[in-house]
């Protein structure tokens, strides 16, 4: 609401520092709500995006507290989650040297692609969209929740006053609105599998140029799903809570198709089966994580503690999966 904006405007924006967004180890879980408004607020000030592109100030408040709104109140895939992958991108930008390989356009249309890639989720995925012939499915067969969330992110964009890129030319906009979709539609793990072994092989090659339009493509989604699994590299004692969440997702997922569709869940979505979560961690780590954070910290040595916690982590996933 305008006072809910009223207020966010005149409230006073702790640094950076303050708020540990520099770390790869920073964690939400003693923000409030309205703390992780200001957090996205210092992170777009500290990369100088709202003097860059003249984002008036209160259309920047207005349009971060419609995009918090739109998200749903699922236990892992709802705000708090989209702030935690935006600002793991803001720390492999600055911690992570990775933005001296981005131009401005791209640092903005990667923030907020971040902040807006999960919106509106309802907590399943694209396979039960599919199998339940959700309204989703039949507007989009492929990449269906993402293709959603660019559609969400969109609408936001065209409400009033919410438009922060209002003051761009209408090629710069072009752009910025084909980084954001590019973005958001990789993070679609299936996508990440499609395009990984490209990245893979030029990495292999020795690649050092990625500002070929192509290669600059492959790199932005490659960092899109390192942000979006980042919480596996977190702490063990944040890794482990969030795990649960993602767990307890998965498994009202698996509820809902026993008894929507009287059909027995994958095992990562069947609570009878939590007993195996931490195998099936582990899995994880090795199938998805690791070789995303070894390539990436191959090319980009600064993003190494990506991989460092993640190994951590699978030692402890690994122990309990004994
Ligand atoms: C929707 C994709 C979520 C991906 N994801 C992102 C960040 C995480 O930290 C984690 C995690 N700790 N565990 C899982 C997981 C849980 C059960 C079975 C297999 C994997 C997934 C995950
Ligand atoms: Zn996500």
């Amino acid at each position: 609401s305008n006072d809910d904006t009223e207020k966010l405007v005149k409230t006073k924006i702790p640094s950076a520092v303050h708020l540990n967004l520099y770390s790869f180890k920073f964690t939400d879980f003693e923000l409030s709500d309205e703390d992780t408004c200001k957090a996205a607020i210092t992170m777009f000030m500290e990369c100088n995006l709202v003097q860059q592109f003249l984002i008036p100030y209160d259309v920047l408040c207005r349009w971060i507290l419609s995009v918090r709104k739109n998200y749903r109140p699922v236990k892992y895939h709802n705000w708090r989650h989209a702030l935690n992958v935006t600002q793991t991108m803001f720390a492999m930008f600055k911690t992570g040297k990775m933005e001296r390989f981005m131009n401005d356009l791209e640092i903005l249309g990667l923030l907020v692609a971040c902040l807006c890639h999960d919106l509106d989720h309802r907590g399943t995925n694209n396979a039960f969209q599919t199998k339940t012939e959700s309204p989703l499915a039949i507007l989009y067969t492929t990449s269906t929740m993402e293709h959603h969330h660019f559609d969400q992110c969109v609408m936001i964009l065209n409400t009033d006053s919410n438009n922060i890129f209002q003051a761009l030319s209408p090629l710069d906009y072009k752009r910025v609105m084909k980084i954001v979709e590019t973005a958001i539609l990789s993070t679609d793990l299936a996508m990440y599998f499609k395009k990984r072994n490209k990245f893979l092989e030029l990495v292999e090659n020795g690649e050092f140029d990625w500002q070929a339009d192509d290669k600059k493509e492959l790199l932005c989604g490659m960092m899109m799903t390192a942000c979006d699994v980042s919480a596996i590299a977190k702490p063990w004692e944040v890794q482990h809570k969030i795990a649960k969440l993602v767990a307890d997702e998965f498994f009202d997922q698996g509820d809902l198709e026993k008894m929507q569709l009287k059909e027995q869940p994958v095992a990562m979505m069947d609570r009878e089966r939590k007993d195996e979560l931490p195998q099936m961690q582990v899995g994880f780590i090795d199938v998805i994580c690791l070789p995303l954070y070894k390539v990436l910290s191959d090319t980009f040595p600064w993003v190494e503690p990506l991989y460092n916690g993640t190994l951590e982590n699978r030692q402890h996933w690994h122990d309990l999966a004994e």
